[in-house]
This record gives structure tokens, C-alpha cells and sequence, in this order.
């Protein structure tokens, strides 16, 4: 507080600093360039990680070391190069845009002051650096929210890993909260259901819509990890908000790695079977990535697409991540809301009501289309 002793002398000392409620949006991470010589330190930290690659760890360094960083990074950046754009890879500039976006609305929305910070898993900034620059800030309440709408240790895990790593290291860490997951919040699947009615709306409707989410070794599945099951509710609900049935709106797992069994069925044979049974079009989304990144611009909208043609399909036509949309941005907002009741920085409350009302609304206008046509 200002005007209490400061017993270090030290200027800038965070007594001093009027309090701060935080939120910290942390995303995967991405390369500096899309170079094989930036790419090389990225993917040696990301499959480094023992949560992302659950193998003896002698093992996997040996393969990691000395087949996978010699060849990986070449491929990977000349797939990073298709996609770069002149402010930089779509995975950072999206989540910056997202960023500043709900600091803006938290801004509105808040009577109490709220810093919004971004962070990366790895590469930079890091969780680390982002927590000891928010508490210089005066932030003393910290809401973490990975920003990864499905749970996987893989994902979302390991960025509490990194949190964990970071508090232990702190005189006094902040007050803190973490979200786990939003796979079935009703905002966000109002978000994405009301996204696929513009895409319609724009460029008219493909014979089928399917569903990618990213895919993790079946093996953690059946360890225990809630992934697969929290994917298939996002997908049961944004099926139910389009009024759509399995056959029209399909699920797949995508962006594999390695010859271990993955998640089923994989995005690239499913758009390769709709291909060959005649299918011309298909629109493709990917509700488990917040933002846009290699593996929906350069995987989905530029590989899938070119294995559709290739198995006799026209036009895969993908429907982007929410990104920094208004309707994303009020979501997020709305789960940072709920999320932090009751902290004095955050006098209002959550509107649960609204919330819901928006999904309703997307049903109804799925049943009012439906009895349109
Ligand atoms: C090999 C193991 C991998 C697991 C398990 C995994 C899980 C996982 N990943 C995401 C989100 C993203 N992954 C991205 C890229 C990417 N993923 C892997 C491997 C695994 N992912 C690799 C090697 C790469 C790098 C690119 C490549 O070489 O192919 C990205 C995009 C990053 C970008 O810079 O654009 C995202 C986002 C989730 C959500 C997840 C578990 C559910
Ligand atoms: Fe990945
Ligand atoms: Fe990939």
C-alpha cells in the first residue's frame, strides 16, 4: 500500500504499487521465423517437454536429438513459410490481436483495474518473464486461462506445469485462479455455431461440415487424459446449436506426429473418403484452436485441401478459428468474469442469464433455418 514502510529501500518495490487483478493468456508458442535454424530451438523445447512425449526419457532423447531435430525443422519451416505474414507467424499475431482485444472489453466491462498479458509455452515470452512482469505491474490476483478450449495434459497441463515452476520460485505469488477448459461453454459454442452460419452466409454450403481437432496419442487417452471426451461434447453441442446430425457434421483428429496410434478417425483419411464417395465440397473448422497457426492455414486449408482434389473433391472451404472476432472476445471475457467472482478488483458479476440467452438464440435460429428450407 502506498505509505506503508518499505523496509528494502528499493524503489519500484511492489508495496508501493497500487493492486492489479491479472489475467494471463497463455498460448502454445511459435517459431521466431520460418527457418529451419528458428525453428530447430522451438521444436527441441516443445518435444523436450515429458508431457507432450511420454517415452523414456533416455530414449526419446536419443531420437529426439539425433533423427527428429535433424530432419523435422527443415519441413517445418518450409510449412511455416507458406503461412508467415509481414507482422509474423498467424499463431502470435492472432493471439496478440486476441489479447489486446479482451483487455479492451475487460476494460468496459470492469470497474476495477485489469492488466491482460500474453505468454507462451514455449519460446518467448515465457510464463515465467510474463508473471514476474505483471507483479512489477502490482498485479496480486491471477487468473490463468491457457487457451486451449479442451483439456489435454498435453496442452494445457504443461502450461500449469510452467505456472507451478514460476510460483515456486516467488517470494509472494500472486492470488490464484486457472481455468481448465471451456470445451462446453455456452458462449463459445454459440461463438462457433454463429461462425458457421456467416461462412455459410458468405460463401454459400458445403455438402458436409466436418470437425478437426487437434489428435494426442490414444495411449493418453486411456491413461486418463479427458481430452477425447471433452472434444466429442464440443462437437455433440456445436452439432446440436447448428441442428445438424453425424452424418452432416463429422469429427476428426488431425496433425499427428510419429507412427504411434493417434486419436480416430484422422482428418487427413476422412477427407480423403469424402473425396472418393463423391462429395464435392466440404467446409472444414477446427473448434479446438483459438486462434489461426500452422496446423489450420497450412494443414487443413492448404494440405487437406489439395487431398480432397486429389481424391476427386472440389473446394474444402475453411471456416476460421475464432481469432480476435467481438463474439470470441466477449466470450473470453465472460469466462474471465465467472471465473474471478468475487475478487474486490472485480465487484461485478458474471452474467450466467446473457450467456445462456445467446446460445438459446443460436438454437432457435438453427430450427428457424431448418424449417426455412
Ligand atoms: C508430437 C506430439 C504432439 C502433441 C501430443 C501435440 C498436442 C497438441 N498440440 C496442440 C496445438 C498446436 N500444435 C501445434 C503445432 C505442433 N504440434 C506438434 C506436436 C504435438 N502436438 C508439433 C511437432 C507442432 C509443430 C509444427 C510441426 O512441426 O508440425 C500448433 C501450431 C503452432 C504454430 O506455430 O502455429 C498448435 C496450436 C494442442 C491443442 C494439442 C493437444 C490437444
Ligand atoms: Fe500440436
Ligand atoms: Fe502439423
Amino acid at each position: 500500500m502506498p505509505g506503508t514502510p518499505n523496509y528494502t529501500g528499493l524503489a519500484g518495490y511492489s508495496h508501493d504499487i497500487p493492486p492489479q487483478a491479472g489475467v494471463l493468456l497463455v498460448n502454445l508458442g511459435t517459431p521466431e521465423a520460418p527457418t529451419a535454424a528458428a525453428v530447430r530451438p522451438y521444436l527441441a523445447e516443445f518435444l523436450g517437454d515429458p508431457r507432450v512425449i511420454e517415452y523414456p526419457r533416455w530414449l526419446w532423447k536419443l531420437i529426439l536429438h539425433g533423427v527428429i531435430l535433424r530432419i523435422r525443422p527443415k519441413r517445418s519451416a518450409h510449412a511455416y513459410a507458406r503461412i508467415w505474414t509481414p507482422q509474423g507467424s498467424p499463431l502470435r499475431v492472432g493471439s496478440e490481436a486476441l489479447a489486446a482485444g479482451l483487455q479492451a472489453e475487460l476494460g468496459r466491462r470492469r470497474s476495477g483495474p485489469v492488466r491482460v498479458a500474453l505468454a507462451m509455452r514455449y519460446g518467448r515470452p515465457t510464463v515465467r518473464e510474463t508473471i514476474e512482469q505483471l507483479q512489477r505491474e502490482g498485479v496480486r490476483r491471477l487468473l490463468v486461462l491457457p487457451m486451449y478450449p479442451q483439456y489435454s495434459a498435453t496442452s494445457t497441463g504443461t502450461v500449469f506445469d510452467a505456472l507451478a515452476d514460476t510460483i515456486k520460485s516467488l517470494r509472494w505469488p500472486p492470488e490464484l485462479r486457472t481455468v481448465n477448459d471451456y470445451h462446453a461453454d455456452p458462449g463459445y459454442i454459440a461463438a462457433l455455431a454463429d461462425s458457421v452460419r456467416a461462412h455459410w452466409a458468405r460463401h454459400g454450403r458445403g455438402e458436409r461440415l466436418l470437425l478437426s481437432f487437434h489428435g494426442i496419442p490414444e495411449r493418453y487417452v486411456r491413461a486418463g487424459d479427458p481430452y477425447f471426451c471433452q472434444c466429442h461434447a464440443t462437437a455433440r453441442l456445436l452439432r446440436e446449436a447448428l441442428g445438424m446430425d453425424e452424418n452432416e457434421a463429422l469429427f476428426s483428429f488431425q496433425s499427428r506426429v510419429g507412427r504411434e496410434r493417434w486419436l480416430h478417425p484422422y482428418t487427413d483419411e476422412t477427407v480423403k473418403a469424402l473425396g472418393k464417395q463423391g462429395i464435392k465440397r466440404i467446409d472444414v473448422i477446427s473448434p479446438g484452436f483459438a486462434v489461426d497457426c500452422l496446423e489450420t492455414l497450412e494443414e487443413i486449408a492448404m494440405q487437406n485441401a489439395d487431398f480432397f482434389r486429389e481424391a476427386g473433391g472440389e473446394t474444402l472451404s475453411y471456416i476460421p478459428c475464432l481469432n480476435a472476432e467481438p463474439a470470441h472476445v466477449a466470450t473470453l471475457a465472460d469466462l474471465v468474469l465467472r471465473h474471478t467472482q468475487g475478487w474486490p478488483e472485480f465487484a461485478e458479476d458474471y452474467d450466467a442469464a446473457a450467456a445462456a440467452g445467446r446460445l438459446a438464440a443460436s438454437r432457435d435460429r438453427a430450427r428457424k433455418a431448418q424449417a426455412d428450407a
